[in-house]
């Protein structure tokens, strides 16, 4: 059986097949602002996206990933906490059920209905599959969705979603600019950490911002319209594929903003 978000095959289980699971860095994790350390040393994000780069959206069974071309620098993440270039090779969401849980981190406790990752890959190495088992290998923006005023760039994303309801259905997605789902300040949160969804590899520094990002309650229900199941299985809604928040085991948070 594969891992999910179900009892029998969610984060609990996880660490079965993928031990890191419990390992030193693991993602996501609870900030709590008072304890996090300003360091002024921290660069603004320089975020550089060219729509031209975009190429599909999947419902991959576990969430819907919008995928970009990265044969070259044309959407890169720079400075911030990082050095060198990052390219942004996909981006993804993570939303419960209910709109009172979704987000994989939380901030002092509290959860947001969703979560948007967005997923760029160090060009010090030959490829996303490479850099992902780095300890300096990606790089991933974290932006909160919250309830509030339609938001009219996402919409072009959940305007796609009819084509791609099961899982493994892929469509052409093309002249998505990923920088309108960006909060207006990109003050951030930073701290060492992984992918959370297995292979769970420690290899992602996490970039989260402050400021969410408006979602309607009706567009929280698309989101909710997607399928876990492949056509002809059981139909089974695409809900609460987040990881709960893991041990921080001694690690610092930096704050980039007082
Ligand atoms: C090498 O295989 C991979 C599988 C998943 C991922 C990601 C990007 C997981 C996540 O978003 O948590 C990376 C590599
Ligand atoms: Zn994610």
């Amino acid at each position: 059986m594969s891992w999910g978000y179900a009892a029998n095959n969610g984060p609990d289980k996880w660490a079965d097949n993928f031990p890191i699971a419990n390992g030193p860095r693991q993602s996501p994790i609870d900030i709590v602002p008072g304890e996090a350390s300003y360091d002024a040393g921290l660069k603004a994000l320089n975020l550089k996206y060219d729509p031209s780069t975009c190429l599909d959206i999947l419902n991959n069974g576990h969430s819907f990933q919008v995928t970009f071309v990265d044969d070259n620098d044309s959407s890169t993440l720079t400075d911030g906490p990082i050095s060198g270039i990052y390219r942004l090779k996909q981006f993804h969401f993570h939303w419960g059920a209910s709109d009172d849980k979704g987000s994989e981190h939380t901030v002092a406790g509290t959860k947001y209905p969703a979560e948007l990752h967005l997923v760029h890959w160090n060009t010090k190495y030959a490829s996303f599959g490479e850099a992902a088992s780095q300890p300096d290998g990606l790089a991933v923006v974290g932006v909160f969705l919250q309830i509030g005023a339609e938001n009219a760039n996402l919409q072009k994303v959940l305007d796609a979603f009819d084509v791609i309801k099961a899982k493994g259905k892929q469509t052409s997605f093309a002249d998505f600019d990923p920088a309108t789902l960006l909060p207006g300040c990109l003050d951030y949160w930073t701290y060492d950490g992984s992918l959370t969804t297995p292979p769970l590899l420690e290899s992602v520094t996490w970039i989260v911002c402050k400021e969410p990002v408006s979602v309607s309650a009706e567009q929280m229900a698309k989101f909710r319209s997607l399928l876990f199941s492949a056509e002809g299985e059981a139909e089974c809604c695409m809900v609460d594929n987040y990881r709960p928040p893991q041990p921080l085991k001694g690690r610092a948070v930096r704050a980039s903003f007082k």
